[in-house]
């Protein structure tokens, strides 16, 4: 794609398109191989592509995934570094069965190599350790895969494949990892989709013998887990698809107690969905049909009673007492709900386990292919906390892709002091990156864990916190508009989260009474997979009634989903920064799933989002293909004829070669230790080279043959020569044959020859038979020395992963008690601040008391004088009311004397 002469979007989705439609799915372009999904079976996948493509440099053979497998294979044998195929796209893509191919094409080469050194190494049931990689695969697909919209085997969980090799090129193990399973499409799937394949496996295909142990009914409707999605995929036969998973656990090593234990496990989950709950009061749940609780019981190896109690009426400590707690019919639901998810998750866990067991080998001397099967950047109508994870681990994948090509590319011109535009590719995805996984300034997964310990959180104060935090301050977030979650600048796009029951998602609580019950079952496989969450320290009353429950404690350190990720992720981006990566991009190119349909538009947007487009535009731009001075002159010297004789710097020679071959120099760039070209110069030249070493060689051929040809002829003639000696020797012996003293030396001679042959022969038999046993001890010492090395080495990648995580739980640790320090220092300043005030205020108390107690004696005085006071007015009152009575008595007397007076001047008138 990046020789097109019209670069554009257009042009690039218009090549992928015509190829597409004479089925040509594969495409290189620059350092990506494009794989666009045929949806529907292509013949170029037999044993005969396979050897076309082997020892195959990518520029003589068309594009194909198996080249890019072949390029890997040859780069680790050449160099001894671990390579590594990073297979990605969205759900449907056909990642899955990309991935297969590269496994099915390592294996079918290295097979090819034990054939010819008879290392192949059968089982004791007859497979071969290649036959046992591929076959881990079905089984992956059973528990891992499901139907979904896109896809009707779609992987639900991310895997890492790493096949190790020997410095010989044969398989010497293999490890599987996996990211993010679904577990939550255990309980719960869309009406179009199904759930896991075992489920519908198991229903379907299980004997009759195997139906009774496990209490199992024939048919999906009965299953509440089973009986609300799809029955059935188009083309797909549950029943013989369980007869074949049955044959890779026995390719796989697994015997039937093994695999039935873990189908007793896959039943049990069956019917846990199918408890049905009641209410006995408004926060009391209960049981409706016991029968079926007591079939999950006897199928987890629990007693029945104890597990009905747990569910319904478990025991919690409050402080230092256990208290019986009542469950409504909603939160036993969700504790059994959550029993079936974790019951899923662990036995994935434990089978791939199991698988690794089977491929793992001594790890000596390897170098690895590895092989990462993930899904692309998810954007859904609403996203929640499992799409942060999967865009959280492709933004890292998309970095370390940036670092690789685009960084790496341009630090090495600035090295080699060539001349170059820096180009701003302008995918700076650190900062996206911190504000995921940072824990100072803390991170949205830093945050969470936060939020996770604080008593009374919700998802709204986590939302609120996390607002608080970052916005405004970084430009890759934004707050939604009615604060339930918040919004994230991706590589890709920009993606808004929702933070509906984060805090519950990130905790995965279960119930620790029912976990208390599984760590004791009578079933070995059950205790096995609750065996980290408890070891007795000794046993604690909780179940004052009959039962005793071991107190719990945790073995490792307790982690949330978002640390378990961090550190998984942190650990694979470990292990591909120590490879050489080669990057293969998947495209659905309908939403159909049908063949021989392109959507220009889907394809261009997955194009944009997985950045093939910039990928094309630096690989054109830039010199993609380079050679040291050292190994560009041991290969194309040969091209020019009248190079100078005697010694000349590698610089200047390279430069002479390169003017002499006639190439334009815009096609080329001399380095300080380098050759650099631009895409296509490099196979031109290797075509002239190779018709130039066609000439050489038949010219050697023929020299050769005259060589042989005269080594021949000169034997024949020093054979007639040798007759003619030998005819010479008989004459003279016939002549002698009668003469006694040559008899005599004729019989004398073997005897003396006898004696000392045998003297040496005994002295020779007695040295082997020491160095023997010196070998022997040597080999015994050898194999133990071995085991211990392989024993150290396992130990060590152990210590090593586990390492990896307590650093990085330490590191997060260390930020929060970092935090915790400062808010200790300024509560503590706080309380100094808050101790003086005290002192102040009880100061100011004591002075207020005083002044209290003078206005209280001074009240009192004030009280006796009013008392006094009153005394007087009452006197005076009275007195006043005597004056009145006084003053009316005398008005009346003044108007007696005035209506006297009155009376008698009018007499007088009278008179
Ligand atoms: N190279 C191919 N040849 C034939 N069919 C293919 C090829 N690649 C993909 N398909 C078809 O497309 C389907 C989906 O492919 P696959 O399961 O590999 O997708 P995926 O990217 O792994 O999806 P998911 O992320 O959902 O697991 C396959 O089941 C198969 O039918």
């Amino acid at each position: 794609m990046a020789e097109l002469t019209f670069l554009n979007e257009a042009s690039v989705v218009h090549n992928l398109a015509t190829r597409y439609s004479i089925d040509n799915i594969y495409t290189y372009s620059g350092l990506f191989l494009v794989a666009v999904n045929p949806y529907k079976n292509l013949p170029i996948y037999g044993l005969d592509t396979i050897n076309a493509y082997k020892n195959k440099h990518r520029d003589e053979v068309a594009p194909h995934i198996y080249s890019i497998t072949d390029q890997a294979f040859r780069n680790m044998l050449e160099t001894y570094e671990s390579q590594s195929i990073l297979v990605t796209g969205e759900s449907g893509a056909g990642k899955t069965e990309n991935t297969k191919k590269v496994i099915q094409y390592l294996a079918a080469i290295a097979s090819e190599s034990n054939k010819t050194s008879q290392r192949n190494r059968p089982n004791g049931k007859g497979a071969t350790f290649e036959q046992q990689i591929l076959q881990a695969n079905p089984i992956l697909e059973a528990f891992g895969n499901a139907q979904t919209v896109r896809n009707n085997n779609s992987s639900r969980f991310g895997k890492f494949i790493r096949i190790e090799f020997n410095k010989s090129g044969q398989i010497a193990g293999a490890s599987i990892y996996w990211y993010l399973l679904e577990k939550s499409r255990v309980i719960y799937q869309n009406s179009k989709e199904r759930n896991y394949h075992i489920f519908y496996q198991l229903v379907r295909g299980a004997s009759k013998d195997l139906r009774e142990a496990l209490i199992l009914e024939p048919d999906v409707m009965s299953y509440s887990y089973l009986k609300n999605a799809n029955k059935s995929i188009e083309g797909v036969d549950d029943k013989e698809e369980f007869k074949n998973l049955l044959a890779s656990f026995k390719i796989m090593g697994l015997s039937s107690q093994e695999v039935n234990d873990i189908l007793r496990i896959i039943s049990a989950i069956l019917h846990i969905g199918n408890i049905q709950l009641g209410s006995e009061s408004t926060d009391q749940g209960r049981v409706l049909n016991i029968p079926q609780l007591e079939r999950v019981a006897h199928l987890l190896g629990i007693h029945s009673d104890q597990f009905m109690k747990s569910l319904l009426k478990p025991r919690v400590k409050a402080g230092r007492e256990w208290v019986t707690q009542s469950r409504s019919a909603e939160q036993v639901r969700h504790s059994l709900d959550s029993l079936a998810k974790s019951l899923y998750e662990r036995i994935f866990s434990s089978i791939v386990n199991r698988i690794n067991q089977t491929l793992e080998r001594s790890s000596d001397n390897t170098s690895f292919i590895g092989v990462l099967d993930i899904a692309g950047f998810e954007i859904f109508q609403t996203n929640s906390f499992e799409q942060l994870c999967i865009n959280y681990t492709n933004e890292k994948l998309q970095q370390f892709f940036n670092h690789h090509m685009f960084v790496l590319e341009q630090e090495e011109y600035t090295r080699e002091n060539i001349e170059w535009k820096f180009i701003d590719f302008g995918h700076d995805l650190q900062p996206t990156i911190d504000l995921i996984e940072k824990s100072n300034p803390m991170g949205v997964f830093s945050c969470l864990d936060e939020e996770c310990v604080m008593p009374r959180a919700t998802d709204q104060s986590f939302t609120e916190k996390l607002n608080n935090l970052w916005s405004n301050k970084s430009t890759k977030f934004k707050p939604t508009r009615l604060n339930q979650g918040f919004l994230l600048t991706h590589y890709a796009a920009e993606v808004e989260y929702s933070t509906d029951g984060w805090l519950e998602k990130n905790k995965d609580p279960m119930n620790e009474n029912v976990v208390a019950l599984l760590v004791e079952s009578s079933e070995t496989l059950v205790r096995h997979l609750f065996s980290d969450e408890a070891e007795s320290i000794g046993k604690e009353e909780v179940d004052l009634g009959r039962s005793q429950h071991r107190n719990r404690v945790k073995k490792g350190i307790f982690r949330t989903v978002a640390q378990r990720h961090k550190e998984q992720l942190a650990y694979l981006m470990a292990q591909l920064n120590a490879t050489h990566p080669h990057f293969v991009r998947c495209i659905v190119p309908n939403d159909q799933k049908a063949p021989k349909q392109f959507d220009n538009m889907l394809v261009l947007d997955q194009l944009r989002c997985n950045g093939v487009l910039e990928g094309i535009r630096i690989a054109r731009t830039g010199y993609p293909n380079r050679l040291f001075f050292s190994e560009f002159r041991l290969r194309y010297e040969v091209l020019v004829s009248n190079m100078p004789k005697g010694y000349i710097e590698g610089q200047k020679a390279s430069e002479l070669i390169l003017k002499n071959l006639g190439l334009d120099e815009n096609l080329y760039k001399v380095g300080l230790t380098k050759v650099f070209f631009k895409s296509g110069v490099l196979a031109e030249l290797e075509e002239r080279r190779e018709a130039m070493v066609r000439d050489i060689i038949t010219r050697f051929q023929s020299t050769a043959r005259g060589h042989l040809q005269r080594i021949k002829v000169r034997k024949q003639l020093f054979k007639s020569q040798a007759t003619q000696i030998i005819k010479k020797n008989l004459q003279i012996y016939l002549q002698l044959k009668d003469d006694p003293w040559w008899k005599l030396y004729i019989k004398t001679r073997p005897m003396l020859m006898a004696s000392r042959d045998a003297g040496q022969t005994k002295a020779r038999d007695e040295a082997i038979k020491k160095l023997e046993t010196a070998m022997k001890s040597i080999q015994e010492e050898k194999a133990l020395l071995e085991d211990k090395h392989i024993e150290a080495e396992q130990q060590v990648e152990k210590l090593n992963k586990e390492l990896e995580g307590v650093k990085l739980l330490v590191l997060d640790k260390d930020e929060i008690l970092k935090r915790s320090q400062e808010q200790e220092a300024a509560l503590e300043e706080q309380l100094n601040t808050s101790l003086e005030d005290l002192d102040r205020l009880e100061l100011q108390i004591e002075e207020l008391l005083e002044a209290k107690k003078k206005v209280t004696s001074q009240a009192d005085l004030w009280r006796k004088e009013l008392e006094n006071g009153a005394v007087l007015i009452g006197m005076l009152e009275k007195e006043k009311v005597d004056l009145k009575e006084r003053i009316a008595q005398l008005e009346q007397e003044l108007e007696l004397i005035k209506s006297q007076q009155v009376k008698e001047s009018s007499a007088s008138e009278q008179l």
